[in-house]
């Protein structure tokens, strides 16, 4: 096997791109064409074939996930192996800036050890300082977020606090900024901090006046260009001074960061700053089918303003892209989650749960998809939510660990020094904080003197000898942590801490997820800092600092990869990028949801929308809602203006089932075999209410007559006969206990039919109706007929009505415990039937469906049912998930849609 035989698995346009000489390479690529791979393969044979040292090479990639996975890609063997790829400088813009400034901390002015702020600390900065100076009370600007953003947008741009008051020294408007700023950036470098965006304006600073810190760098290479913005492009022209090579890899259509300043005119603005460009154009898709490809680009195409740039496929055509609708958000919830069902329940095993992912424009969209996998037992993780070092017991152990590293952090301290509870109060605290600024001395030392450690004025505030010997004790168990940082360093904060004593006594609901979050940090941590311990790339860097590092830039690094495994992804549109599944749900595709009401550029919101519908292979969904709940009211929606055309030319909402010729279609694209025909398990479940023996005989007919077979049913018996097993009026004391007993029982008491014994079942009921009919002339008291007769209809005679009401009189309009019951029935049903076609339900709960539950001549309004039983019933109705059925009379059992 030869060393470059990599490049074989590239198409011409993408061997041309891997393999160019040029000095500055442009490569314009559309969602799909296969950039991931041809910036492997480049980078490979770069060092194989043009034998360029691994660490000559920088790769910037948009997020530290793709660092992640292109590291991972290129560690093959069939790539560079680990050892090589190791040596490689792969990274964000921040992170590379990040180390270069870690190497080089005396020429910025910063010290060696100085932390990095992420957004939350930024904030609590500035809130800190909005008091300070007094602008609390200013209107409209006394949120620490209007700050922020303007102050990281000004970054964003290649500005400094100087730059910016240059800029808006005539604004008056802008002087509370001004302000906010300089008190900031003061504030970080006392604090010994940099914060996310001054990272990239310092890293540009520090290349401009020192080029030669780049002198070892041979080629530079940047993914996601379309996204980068002023500084990241200033930081790229900074690299590359002395003519390095530059290969950028983009797709102007995926720009979706304006609003970081992210600008696809860097592609142009290159002609003029770097000399040698060849442009690639990469318009092949190859990884969506026909339809997605024309649907998204019917989408991005209403941009009047784009270059005509073409994308297409040698794939199959494959199913059109659907249009769903639903009339409120909790529907589409629904109706999402039936479909991921029917998907994977037809596609002769191609499709599994993981192979599914639901894109929402904005977070809060994510709560009801979440809800409605869980009801009906669909597996789901949320990306983007909140993150794994974002919980309040994991910032907690990261605290003590900050302040530990740099004991000038009064803010990481504030938050440890009463965890657990020590009785440091509020007013010691600010008497600490105010020692700090006026001695400009961290707390540690101002700990040291006002108790007596060492030498220093006495504390002009009165301190009991509790705080005293708390904040001796504290003061011991820093120096303890700071004694023993290695791998096993947060092990060690919990001893010392007793943390866990802590959680137990503080959270006792909540002790246990809290401990294992606990736990995972101490995995995780130990992991990731053996691993930096033993690379060659940073050998200077400390494997601590390291590991904070990777929390501050980028906490979606440390989340387990586990999480993703066989679920359904929920994710933002944003998210989503760079990423990809066999079928796609974009849903929420409302006008003001996408195109958002409050954004500058509609524009870019078609270019997100193109985005989401790229991320499918095989099948796209597009769904949107005809209200949906906004601050407690209800809010008519109109579909995206996006999806007019979609709409036009191929939304319906009927879904057609997937034939097997498409599957095979299918199976080919994603180089997976389909299961044989006999291992897919076709299952139906069939609800029925009351569960006697009675209605179960009913269900069967109904598989009778809608001729399914026995082999698909096994579910229907099980489903019927796990529902309460007697006269539900009798079993209404039936613990939830109890039911959960008998929904759980493994073995269903009524044996399989054969179609044999259905149809014996069949002739039998139909004689007992005839037998029945007769008896109830002349008297009609016995509880099995109860049951039957609940489920006549208006055919009855007024006679029979009459001596009905008797009987019914002694039944009580449906009862709360009774509707419970029915709702945890049908809701456990519903659930376990999760990986069935189909759910017909039968005998009572379809008069339910009937909007009034008649009982003998009672009308129990329907509106007595409880309302999540009733939508439940109706969703299943409306999606034609659920057959009404109904037994007339000396008729043949019928099914009614
Ligand atoms: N030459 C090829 N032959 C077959 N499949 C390919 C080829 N190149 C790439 N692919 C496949 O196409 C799919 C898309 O590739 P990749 O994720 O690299 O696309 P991309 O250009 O980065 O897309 P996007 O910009 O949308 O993120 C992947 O499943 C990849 O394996």
């Amino acid at each position: 096997m030869g060393e470059l035989d990599f490049l074989n698995q590239l198409v011409e346009i993408q061997y041309n791109a891997a393999t160019s000489n040029s000095e500055t390479l442009q490569i314009l690529a559309v969602p799909g064409s296969g950039k991931t791979r041809v910036l492997t393969s480049r980078i490979a044979w770069l060092i194989i074939a043009n034998e360029l040292e691994p660490r000559s090479i920088v790769a910037v990639t948009f997020t530290n996930k793709a660092a992640k996975e292109m590291k991972e890609r290129l560690c093959s063997e069939a790539l560079l192996g680990s050892k090589r790829t190791e040596e490689l400088m792969i990274g964000t813009f921040h992170s590379v800036c990040s180390r270069l400034i870690r190497k080089y901390p005396h020429y910025c002015g910063l010290k060696g050890n100085f932390m990095i702020a992420n957004p939350e600390k930024s904030r609590d900065i500035i809130n800190k300082i909005i008091y300070t100076l007094r602008l609390a009370k200013v209107e409209g600007s006394n949120k620490p977020d209007v700050y922020f953003n303007e102050i990281s947008k000004a970054r964003n741009k290649g500005l400094d606090v100087k730059k910016y008051a240059d800029l808006h020294s005539s604004s008056p408007n802008k002087q509370n900024t001004i302000n906010v700023f300089r008190a900031y950036e003061k504030e970080l470098l006392r604090l010994n901090y940099v914060d996310f965006d001054s990272l990239m304006v310092i890293g540009r600073d520090l290349l401009v006046r020192h080029p030669e810190l780049m002198n070892g760098t041979e080629h530079i290479l940047v993914d996601e260009f379309q996204d980068t913005n002023t500084i990241q492009y200033q930081i790229l022209k900074a690299m590359a001074y002395g003519r390095k090579k530059v290969t950028v890899v983009g797709d102007p259509d995926q720009s979706v960061f304006g609003w970081r300043d992210g600008d696809p005119a860097n592609f142009a603005k290159m002609h003029d700053d770097f000399s040698g460009i060849n442009v690639i154009h990469m318009s092949i898709s190859f990884r969506s089918s026909g339809s997605i490809i024309e649907a998204a680009g019917s989408v991005v195409r209403i941009d009047p303003s784009r270059d005509s740039r073409s994308c297409r496929t040698d794939n199959l055509v494959g199913m059109p892209v659907k249009v769903l609708v639903a009339d409120d958000g909790e529907g589409e919830a629904d109706m999402v989650a039936r479909q991921i069902i029917r998907v994977r329940d037809e596609s002769k095993g191609l499709f599994d749960y993981n192979d599914f992912a639901v894109l929402v424009r904005t977070n809060y969209l994510t709560r009801n998809f979440e809800q409605a996998f869980m009801l009906a037992n669909i597996p789901c993780v949320v990306v983007g939510g909140p993150q794994f070092v974002e919980r309040a017991e994991v910032k907690d152990i990261l605290g003590y660990l900050i302040f530990c590293f740099n004991p000038e952090d009064f803010l990481s301290f504030e938050k440890i020094v009463n965890v657990p509870n020590r009785g440091i109060n509020d007013a010691t605290i600010q008497y600490l904080r105010g020692r700090c600024l006026e001695d400009g001395i961290n707390v540690i030392d101002v700990i040291k003197m006002i108790t007596g450690r060492t030498p220093g004025p006495p504390p002009r505030f009165y301190l009991s000898t509790k705080v005293k010997s708390s904040l001796t004790e504290l003061l011991y168990l820093f120096e303890d942590i700071k004694q023993q940082l290695d791998t096993k360093i947060f092990s060690i904060i919990l001893d010392l801490t007793d943390y866990r004593e802590y959680l137990r006594k503080e959270f006792a609901e909540s002790f246990v997820s809290r401990w294992e979050n606990v736990g995972e940090l101490v995995t995780y941590a130990s992991v990731y800092i053996s691993e930096l311990s033993t690379r060659a790339i940073s050998p200077d860097q400390d494997p601590i600092i390291g590991f904070l590092e990777a929390v501050a830039l980028g906490p979606e690094q440390l989340e387990p990869n586990e999480v993703m495994k066989g679920k359904v992804t929920i994710s933002t549109l944003h998210n989503s990028k760079g990423l990809e599944w066999p079928c796609v749900f974009v849903a929420a595709c409302e006008e003001g949801v996408i195109p958002h009401s409050r954004v500058d550029s509609k524009m870019e919101e078609s270019r997100l929308l193109y985005v989401g519908m790229t991320r499918a292979k095989c099948l796209l969904y597009c769904s949107y809602a005809r209200t949906r709940m906004g601050w407690s009211n209800v809010i008519r929606k109109y579909p995206s203006s996006f999806l007019t055309d979609l709409i036009r030319r191929e939304g319906s909402k009927i879904i057609t089932p997937i034939d097997v010729e498409m599957l095979e279609g299918y199976s080919k694209l994603l180089k997976r075999p389909l299961l044989e025909n006999d291992a897919v398990e076709e299952s139906h479940a069939i609800l029925s209410y009351p569960a006697t023996q009675e209605y179960s005989q009913m269900s069967l007919c109904t598989q009778s007559s809608l001729s399914l077979s026995t082999q698909q049913n096994k579910s229907i018996i099980q489903h019927t006969s796990a529902m309460i097993p007697e006269d539900p009026f009798s079993t209404l004391e039936l613990s939830f206990h109890e039911i959960e007993m008998i929904l759980d029982a493994p073995d269903s008491p009524i044996p399989s039919p054969t179609h044999d014994s259905v149809n014996t079942l069949l002739e039998k009921r139909l004689q007992d109706d005839a037998e029945e009919s007769h008896e109830e002339n002349s008297s009609y008291n016995n509880s099995s007929s109860r049951s039957s007769s609940n489920s006549n209809n208006n055919d009855n005679n007024n006679n029979n009505n009459q001596k009905r009401l008797k009987i019914s009189d002694d039944i009580p309009k449906i009862s709360p415990e009774l509707t419970t019951i029915l709702k945890e029935c049908i809701i456990r049903c519903v659930k376990e039937a999760g990986n069935t076609r189909h759910v017909f339900v039968v005998g009572h709960m379809g008069s339910i469906v009937k909007n009034e539950l008649k009982k003998d001549g009672i009308y129990i309004p329907y509106e007595d049912i409880c309302v999540e039983v009733k939508e439940l019933l109706e969703s299943l109705v409306d999606s034609g998930d659920m057959i009404y059925t109904r037994h007339k009379k000396n008729e043949k059992y019928t099914i009614a849609e």
